[in-house]
Protein backbone atom coordinates (compact mmCIF):
# COMPACT_ATOMS: atom_id res chain seq x y z
CA UNK A 1 0.00 0.00 0.00
CA UNK A 2 0.99 3.45 -0.64
CA UNK A 3 -0.27 6.25 1.45
CA UNK A 4 0.82 10.16 1.41
CA UNK A 5 -0.56 12.65 3.78
CA UNK A 6 -0.35 16.02 4.17
CA UNK A 7 2.70 16.20 1.56
CA UNK A 8 3.94 19.27 0.59
CA UNK A 9 6.79 20.69 -1.62
CA UNK A 10 7.78 23.98 -2.70
CA UNK A 11 10.86 25.60 -5.08
CA UNK A 12 12.47 28.52 -5.12
CA UNK A 13 12.32 29.93 -8.73
CA UNK A 14 14.82 31.46 -10.33
CA UNK A 15 13.36 34.82 -9.68
CA UNK A 16 13.31 34.67 -6.20
CA UNK A 17 9.36 33.61 -6.10
CA UNK A 18 8.21 30.50 -4.15
CA UNK A 19 6.49 27.76 -6.27
CA UNK A 20 4.49 25.45 -4.16
CA UNK A 21 4.59 22.42 -6.54
CA UNK A 22 2.57 20.16 -4.11
CA UNK A 23 0.45 21.46 -1.40
CA UNK A 24 -1.33 18.98 0.93
CA UNK A 25 -1.56 16.52 -1.11
CA UNK A 26 -3.38 13.23 0.98
CA UNK A 27 -3.77 10.11 -0.92
CA UNK A 28 -4.01 6.05 -0.16
CA UNK A 29 -3.14 3.92 -3.04
CA UNK A 30 -4.14 0.03 -2.41
CA UNK A 31 -2.00 -2.97 -4.24
CA UNK A 32 -3.75 -4.09 -6.66
CA UNK A 33 -5.17 -0.69 -7.52
CA UNK A 34 -4.24 1.91 -10.18
CA UNK A 35 -4.71 5.60 -9.63
CA UNK A 36 -4.46 8.14 -12.20
CA UNK A 37 -3.04 11.68 -10.90
CA UNK A 38 -4.07 14.17 -14.20
CA UNK A 39 -3.72 17.51 -14.19
CA UNK A 40 -2.03 20.34 -16.67
CA UNK A 41 1.34 21.07 -17.20
CA UNK A 42 3.31 22.12 -14.16
CA UNK A 43 0.73 21.16 -11.47
CA UNK A 44 2.90 19.14 -9.54
CA UNK A 45 2.42 15.51 -11.31
CA UNK A 46 5.87 14.86 -11.56
CA UNK A 47 7.22 16.18 -8.33
CA UNK A 48 4.12 13.82 -6.34
CA UNK A 49 6.17 11.30 -8.68
CA UNK A 50 9.59 11.78 -7.87
CA UNK A 51 8.36 12.56 -4.19
CA UNK A 52 7.15 8.81 -3.97
CA UNK A 53 10.58 7.39 -5.61
CA UNK A 54 12.39 9.04 -2.81
CA UNK A 55 14.39 11.13 -5.18
CA UNK A 56 13.10 14.43 -3.35
CA UNK A 57 12.09 15.01 0.13
CA UNK A 58 9.14 16.55 1.01
CA UNK A 59 9.32 20.11 2.39
CA UNK A 60 6.00 18.47 5.04
CA UNK A 61 4.31 15.05 5.55
CA UNK A 62 4.72 11.51 5.39
CA UNK A 63 5.16 9.02 2.49
CA UNK A 64 4.50 5.27 3.74
CA UNK A 65 5.72 2.56 1.37
CA UNK A 66 5.05 -0.68 3.34
CA UNK A 67 4.84 0.72 6.34
CA UNK A 68 8.06 2.89 6.77
CA UNK A 69 8.09 6.55 5.75
CA UNK A 70 10.10 6.53 2.45
CA UNK A 71 10.44 10.44 3.08
CA UNK A 72 12.48 9.91 6.09
CA UNK A 73 15.21 6.90 4.35
CA UNK A 74 18.97 7.88 4.06
CA UNK A 75 20.68 8.30 0.09
CA UNK A 76 21.87 4.87 0.27
CA UNK A 77 18.34 3.23 1.84
CA UNK A 78 16.39 5.16 -1.15
CA UNK A 79 18.55 3.77 -3.80
CA UNK A 80 17.76 0.51 -2.34
CA UNK A 81 14.06 1.36 -2.29
CA UNK A 82 14.18 2.40 -5.41
CA UNK A 83 15.97 -0.57 -6.80
CA UNK A 84 13.68 -3.32 -5.27
CA UNK A 85 10.17 -1.69 -4.32
CA UNK A 86 9.82 0.69 -6.84
CA UNK A 87 8.89 0.45 -10.56
CA UNK A 88 9.33 3.62 -12.14
CA UNK A 89 8.24 3.98 -16.02
CA UNK A 90 9.64 7.26 -17.14
CA UNK A 91 9.89 8.20 -20.85
CA UNK A 92 11.79 6.58 -23.80
CA UNK A 93 15.21 8.08 -23.15
CA UNK A 94 15.75 5.50 -20.47
CA UNK A 95 16.31 2.91 -23.14
CA UNK A 96 19.83 1.93 -23.11
CA UNK A 97 21.20 1.66 -26.62
CA UNK A 98 22.95 -1.07 -27.85
CA UNK A 99 21.77 -3.47 -25.77
CA UNK A 100 19.19 -5.74 -26.22
CA UNK A 101 15.57 -5.61 -25.47
CA UNK A 102 16.11 -8.43 -22.57
CA UNK A 103 19.35 -6.62 -21.27
CA UNK A 104 17.23 -3.42 -20.80
CA UNK A 105 14.42 -5.07 -18.87
CA UNK A 106 17.10 -7.15 -16.60
CA UNK A 107 19.16 -3.71 -15.91
CA UNK A 108 17.54 -3.73 -12.55
CA UNK A 109 18.65 -7.74 -11.71
CA UNK A 110 21.82 -7.28 -12.63
CA UNK A 111 23.12 -6.31 -9.34
CA UNK A 112 21.75 -9.08 -7.57
CA UNK A 113 21.35 -11.53 -9.56
CA UNK A 114 23.79 -13.81 -12.65
CA UNK A 115 23.14 -12.20 -16.14
CA UNK A 116 21.99 -15.32 -16.98
CA UNK A 117 19.22 -15.88 -14.16
CA UNK A 118 18.56 -12.31 -14.59
CA UNK A 119 17.49 -12.71 -17.98
CA UNK A 120 15.31 -15.87 -17.17
CA UNK A 121 13.62 -13.80 -14.61
CA UNK A 122 12.18 -11.04 -17.27
CA UNK A 123 11.58 -13.60 -19.93
CA UNK A 124 7.97 -14.61 -18.91
CA UNK A 125 6.91 -10.73 -18.30
CA UNK A 126 8.36 -10.10 -22.10
CA UNK A 127 6.64 -12.59 -23.29
CA UNK A 128 3.30 -11.30 -21.19
CA UNK A 129 3.87 -8.10 -22.75
CA UNK A 130 3.78 -9.73 -26.42
CA UNK A 131 8.14 -9.41 -26.73
CA UNK A 132 8.90 -12.59 -26.93
CA UNK A 133 10.21 -12.74 -30.61
CA UNK A 134 12.15 -9.11 -30.08
CA UNK A 135 14.66 -10.20 -27.16
CA UNK A 136 17.76 -9.64 -29.04
CA UNK A 137 16.58 -6.90 -30.63
CA UNK A 138 18.26 -3.67 -29.70
CA UNK A 139 16.28 -0.57 -28.96
CA UNK A 140 17.17 1.05 -32.65
CA UNK A 141 15.09 -2.09 -33.89
CA UNK A 142 12.27 -2.12 -31.77
CA UNK A 143 9.19 0.06 -32.55
CA UNK A 144 8.27 2.79 -29.94
CA UNK A 145 5.37 0.52 -28.41
CA UNK A 146 7.89 -2.10 -28.49
CA UNK A 147 10.51 -0.15 -26.09
CA UNK A 148 7.86 0.86 -24.05
CA UNK A 149 6.66 -2.61 -23.01
CA UNK A 150 10.20 -3.12 -22.08
CA UNK A 151 10.54 -0.53 -19.91
CA UNK A 152 7.42 -1.45 -18.38
CA UNK A 153 8.81 -5.16 -17.43
CA UNK A 154 11.67 -3.60 -16.35
CA UNK A 155 9.93 -1.70 -13.78
CA UNK A 156 7.95 -5.29 -13.07
CA UNK A 157 10.72 -6.82 -12.41
CA UNK A 158 11.80 -6.53 -9.36
CA UNK A 159 7.87 -7.36 -7.90
CA UNK A 160 8.21 -4.04 -6.28
CA UNK A 161 5.51 -2.63 -4.06
CA UNK A 162 4.94 0.75 -6.02
CA UNK A 163 4.98 1.06 -9.68
CA UNK A 164 5.05 4.95 -11.42
CA UNK A 165 4.41 5.70 -14.76
CA UNK A 166 5.01 9.35 -15.78
CA UNK A 167 3.45 9.63 -19.32
CA UNK A 168 3.82 6.00 -20.24
CA UNK A 169 2.18 6.90 -24.20
CA UNK A 170 3.32 10.41 -24.45
CA UNK A 171 5.21 9.28 -27.46
CA UNK A 172 2.37 6.80 -29.01
CA UNK A 173 -0.12 6.99 -31.12
CA UNK A 174 -4.03 6.07 -29.82
CA UNK A 175 -3.91 2.60 -30.88
CA UNK A 176 -0.60 1.74 -29.34
CA UNK A 177 -1.56 4.02 -26.31
CA UNK A 178 -4.73 1.79 -25.84
CA UNK A 179 -1.98 -1.86 -26.25
CA UNK A 180 0.31 0.06 -23.66
CA UNK A 181 -2.33 0.48 -21.55
CA UNK A 182 -4.41 -2.41 -21.29
CA UNK A 183 -1.12 -4.47 -20.76
CA UNK A 184 -0.25 -1.57 -17.89
CA UNK A 185 -3.61 -2.38 -16.20
CA UNK A 186 -3.62 -6.55 -16.75
CA UNK A 187 -0.46 -6.45 -15.12
CA UNK A 188 -0.92 -3.75 -12.15
CA UNK A 189 -3.73 -6.13 -10.67
CA UNK A 190 -1.66 -9.40 -11.48
CA UNK A 191 1.26 -8.24 -9.29
CA UNK A 192 -0.39 -6.32 -6.88
CA UNK A 193 1.04 -3.64 -7.18
CA UNK A 194 0.22 0.13 -6.14
CA UNK A 195 0.09 2.06 -8.97
CA UNK A 196 0.32 6.07 -9.84
CA UNK A 197 -0.17 6.81 -13.88
CA UNK A 198 0.70 10.11 -14.25
CA UNK A 199 -0.75 11.79 -17.60
CA UNK A 200 -2.47 14.85 -19.46
CA UNK A 201 -3.71 11.83 -21.88
CA UNK A 202 -8.04 11.29 -20.97
CA UNK A 203 -7.70 7.99 -22.77
CA UNK A 204 -5.26 6.81 -20.20
CA UNK A 205 -7.28 8.19 -17.11
CA UNK A 206 -9.98 5.87 -18.44
CA UNK A 207 -7.74 2.85 -17.89
CA UNK A 208 -7.42 3.74 -13.67
CA UNK A 209 -9.54 2.71 -11.12
CA UNK A 210 -9.58 5.83 -10.12
CA UNK A 211 -8.66 9.21 -11.36
CA UNK A 212 -7.46 12.21 -8.89
CA UNK A 213 -7.12 15.93 -10.50
CA UNK A 214 -4.20 18.05 -9.84
CA UNK A 215 -4.26 21.76 -9.69
CA UNK A 216 -1.23 24.07 -8.63
CA UNK A 217 -0.31 21.42 -6.11
CA UNK A 218 -3.67 20.38 -4.75
CA UNK A 219 -6.01 17.72 -5.04
CA UNK A 220 -9.26 19.14 -7.10
CA UNK A 221 -11.49 16.59 -7.04
CA UNK A 222 -11.77 12.68 -7.51
CA UNK A 223 -13.24 11.17 -10.27
CA UNK A 224 -14.68 7.86 -8.84
CA UNK A 225 -16.04 6.08 -12.10
CA UNK A 226 -13.66 6.54 -14.78
CA UNK A 227 -15.39 7.33 -18.05
CA UNK A 228 -15.52 4.57 -20.90
CA UNK A 229 -12.28 3.36 -22.95
N1 LIG B 1 13.71 21.84 -9.28
C1 LIG B 1 12.78 22.80 -9.43
N2 LIG B 1 13.07 24.08 -9.17
C2 LIG B 1 12.14 25.05 -9.29
N3 LIG B 1 10.86 24.84 -9.69
C3 LIG B 1 10.53 23.56 -9.98
C4 LIG B 1 11.46 22.47 -9.87
N4 LIG B 1 10.81 21.34 -10.23
C5 LIG B 1 9.55 21.67 -10.55
N5 LIG B 1 9.37 23.00 -10.40
C6 LIG B 1 8.11 23.75 -10.60
O1 LIG B 1 7.10 23.05 -9.86
C7 LIG B 1 5.87 23.03 -10.57
C8 LIG B 1 5.41 21.58 -10.74
O2 LIG B 1 6.29 20.91 -11.64
P1 LIG B 1 6.03 19.40 -12.12
O3 LIG B 1 7.18 19.01 -12.98
O4 LIG B 1 5.75 18.57 -10.92
O5 LIG B 1 4.70 19.58 -12.99
P2 LIG B 1 3.94 18.53 -13.94
O6 LIG B 1 2.50 18.58 -13.55
O7 LIG B 1 4.63 17.21 -13.88
O8 LIG B 1 4.14 19.20 -15.36
P3 LIG B 1 4.25 18.53 -16.85
O9 LIG B 1 2.91 17.94 -17.12
O10 LIG B 1 4.55 19.72 -17.72
O11 LIG B 1 5.39 17.53 -16.80
C9 LIG B 1 6.13 23.77 -11.88
O12 LIG B 1 5.71 25.12 -11.73
C10 LIG B 1 7.63 23.69 -12.05
O13 LIG B 1 8.11 24.80 -12.78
Amino acid sequence: MLELRQVAKQFAAPGGEIVRAVDDVTVTIERGEIVALYGPSGSGKTTVLKIVAALLRPDHGTVHVGGRDVAELSAREAARYRLHEVGFIRQLPDFVPGASAIDNAALKLFDDLRARDARRRVEPLLARLGLAGRLRHRAEQLSTGERQRVLIARALSTDPTVLLADEPTGSLDSRRSRDVLDLLRQLSHEHDVATLLVTHDPQAVSYADRALELHDGRLRSYVIDAPDR
